[in-house]
């Protein structure tokens, strides 16, 4: 399905969006694209939210330590900077971005630039998170990843937040969540006792 298609002569791009909960691969997926967009030997630029500080300010990096270089931004307006020979744009953490990505990520489309976007779907309570719903309305291909329930081993949907804080806006690891089922989501800190 993502076959690296050339550029040259085509009018328009697409968006592609990969959603899932935490530690379901999105960031993996991610950088496999782009790392095979480079090796088409098309140019690649990498972006993620500028409140993203977990590994350090200019990377993107995979729970299994997998990283590629990333511009870090606060206003994807920068987006639209992006130069003319810039045939694919990659975007982490997009729960994160303002509700203007949507505009900057569909001008950078109407450009002719393939735009891949990893992001949670879901935020702790388990509702749509930041600009996702709508990058994946506009998005022309998406891909919904799972990871493996904590509890059960079944496919994971749902990120559950292991403490009590209330902010949409948390930042951590498996420290502070992990990945549940739905039924094990739903049984909520009656499993945090077992
Ligand atoms: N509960 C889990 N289910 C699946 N993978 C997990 C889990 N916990 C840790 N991992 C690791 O996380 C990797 C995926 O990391 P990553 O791509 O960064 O995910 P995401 O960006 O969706 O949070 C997996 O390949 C695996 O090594
Ligand atoms: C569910 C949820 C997550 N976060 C934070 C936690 C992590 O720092 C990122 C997600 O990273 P990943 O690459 O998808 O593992 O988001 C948050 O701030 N609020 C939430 O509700
Ligand atoms: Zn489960």
């Amino acid at each position: 399905m993502f076959l690296e298609p050339h550029f040259s002569g085509q009018r328009s791009g697409w968006i592609e969006v990969i959603c899932g909960s935490m530690f379901s691969g999105k960031t993996e997926e991610l950088i496999r694209r782009l790392k095979r967009a480079r090796i088409a030997g098309q140019k690649v630029e990498i972006f993620k939210p500028k409140i993203d500080t977990r590994y350090g300010e200019s990377k993107v990096v995979s729970h299994d330590s997998n990283s590629l270089l990333a511009t870090p931004i606060s206003d994807t307006s920068k987006l639209l900077g992006v130069s003319e020979d810039v045939t694919v744009v990659g975007l982490d953490e997009a729960q994160f971005f303002e509700d203007a990505v949507v505009d900057h990520v569909i001008e950078l489309a109407n450009r002719g630039k393939r735009i891949v976007i990893a992001g949670l779907d879901m935020d702790f309570r388990g509702k749509p998170f930041g600009p996702i719903c709508q990058l994946l309305a506009v998005a022309e291909y998406i891909t919904k990843v799972h990871a493996i329930c904590s509890h059960c081993g079944a496919l994971a949907t749902h990120s559950y937040r292991k403490t009590q804080s209330q902010d949409t806006v948390v930042l951590g690891e498996t420290d502070l969540y992990e990945a549940r089922c739905r039924r094990c989501y739903g049984m909520g800190n009656i499993l945090d006792l077992k």
